[in-house]
């Protein structure tokens, strides 16, 4: 396994600016996913890694080596794809290759084709022709390919995402078992957030050919560092409320819904103005009758508007003058309280809860002493 520093990566395609100034490091025998939307630049990225593209700008280097002009082949890296591309012939014959083509003997093959087998489940299958598998399972004999080259770096690029949602989940904690009996480094390519806040020891959050945020899946969830990570992560994404600054309270839509002096002066002494609030939809506590604002709690008055039901939680739009944000609740809660649209509410939200946004850069603003 190696370590992986990719040092003020460019990339263009002609007018296309699909990276801009990436730098990351990942360590030996990490998960690392590379999260975002699409187009953002992750499998340029992964390309990259793999030998497949050149930078326009900047460096890779494994183990601290410099292998920017390195070609692919020799870079010993296995990539799983979207798209899996498998030989036309049996299982056995598709994990046997990469280790025939090693040298291993007939029985030392045979040996570590069922060991790898085991390892990604599908031992009872080896005699099996491709094209009669699952798609599941044909993902599975791509990845026991990959596991068979035995490389020093895995590049998975979207591996699950042809899956149905069944499959996707079974695979996903499969990947986490094998990921931990393998021991290797893996860089995981996916735009979806669940597979990376669950599979990943660390994640990078890109947007536009630029890394947003990179941290553990808590680090990025719960302290995202800019508006568009706390957007993209979560379901429902971060609420962002425009609120201004003012010498009592912070007001949203002239109507004071924070007066905490310390969180006040900080923003004041930084001169803000205005600035957005970020908070998590489950951090949001509906109330039918007016709370007072205390220590330690914001209170936004509203209106309800929408009320969603997800399956396992029900999301609840609030309009409040100039603002709009969503409530995430518990489907006991939310029929304990039998709210209704049109019902005005008061919501309340634990300071600790709350983050700021510079509104003009879009950055978190870091307010002393614990918020923000
Ligand atoms: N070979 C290429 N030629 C021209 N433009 C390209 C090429 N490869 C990628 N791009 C462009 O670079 C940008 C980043 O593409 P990339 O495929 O890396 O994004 P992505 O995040 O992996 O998206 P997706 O999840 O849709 O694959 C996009 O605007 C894409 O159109």
């Amino acid at each position: 396994m190696v370590s992986v520093r990719i040092d003020n990566v460019s990339k263009s395609f002609g007018s296309v600016q699909a990276l801009r100034n990436v730098s990351l490091e990942i360590s030996n025998g990490e998960f690392f996913a590379i999260l975002g939307p699409s187009g953002c630049g992750k499998t340029t990225l992964l390309r990259i890694i793999a030998g497949l593209e050149k930078p326009t700008k900047g460096r890779v280097l494994f183990d601290e080596i410099d292998v920017t002009d390195v070609p692919a082949e020799i870079r010993d890296v296995s990539m799983v794809f979207q798209f899996y591309a498998l030989y036309p012939t049996t299982v056995f014959n598709n994990i046997a290759l990469p280790l025939r083509s090693r040298g291993l003997s007939p029985s030392e093959t045979r040996e570590r084709v069922v060991e790898i087998a085991k390892l990604v489940g599908i031992e009872s299958i080896l005699n099996a022709h491709v094209d009669r598998l699952s798609v599941a399972d044909k993902q599975k004999v791509a990845l026991a390919r990959a596991i068979a080259k035995e490389p020093q770096l895995y590049l998975l690029d979207e591996p699950l995402t042809i899956l149905d949602p069944v499959s996707r989940v079974i695979m996903r904690a499969e990947l986490k078992r094998i990921q931990k009996e393998l021991k290797q480094t893996i860089i995981y390519v996916t735009h979806d957030q669940i597979e990376a806040l669950t599979l990943a020891d660390k994640i990078a959050v890109m947007n536009f050919g630029v890394v947003e945020q990179v941290g553990t899946s808590s680090e990025v969830y719960d302290h995202p560092e800019s508006v568009f990570v706390g957007w993209f992560l979560g379901e429902p994404g971060m609420n962002f409320v425009e609120a201004s600054v003012e010498q009592d309270s912070l007001r949203i839509g002239g109507k004071p819904v924070l007066s905490e002096r310390r969180i006040l002066e900080d923003l004041k002494s930084k001169g803000y103005e205005k600035v957005l609030t970020g908070f998590r939809a489950e951090h949001v506590k509906i109330s039918k009758t007016p709370v007072t604002r205390l220590d330690g709690v914001a209170v936004i008055e509203g209106v309800v508007r929408v009320i969603e039901f997800m399956g396992t939680y029900y999301v609840v739009d609030v309009e409040s003058d100039s603002a709009e944000f969503k409530v995430k609740m518990d489907p006991r809660i939310f029929s304990n309280l039998s709210i209704g649209e049109g019902e005005r509410v008061w919501c309340s939200i634990p300071l600790d809860k709350i983050l700021f946004f510079d509104p003009d850069s879009s950055k978190r603003i870091d307010v002393g002493g614990g918020s923000g």
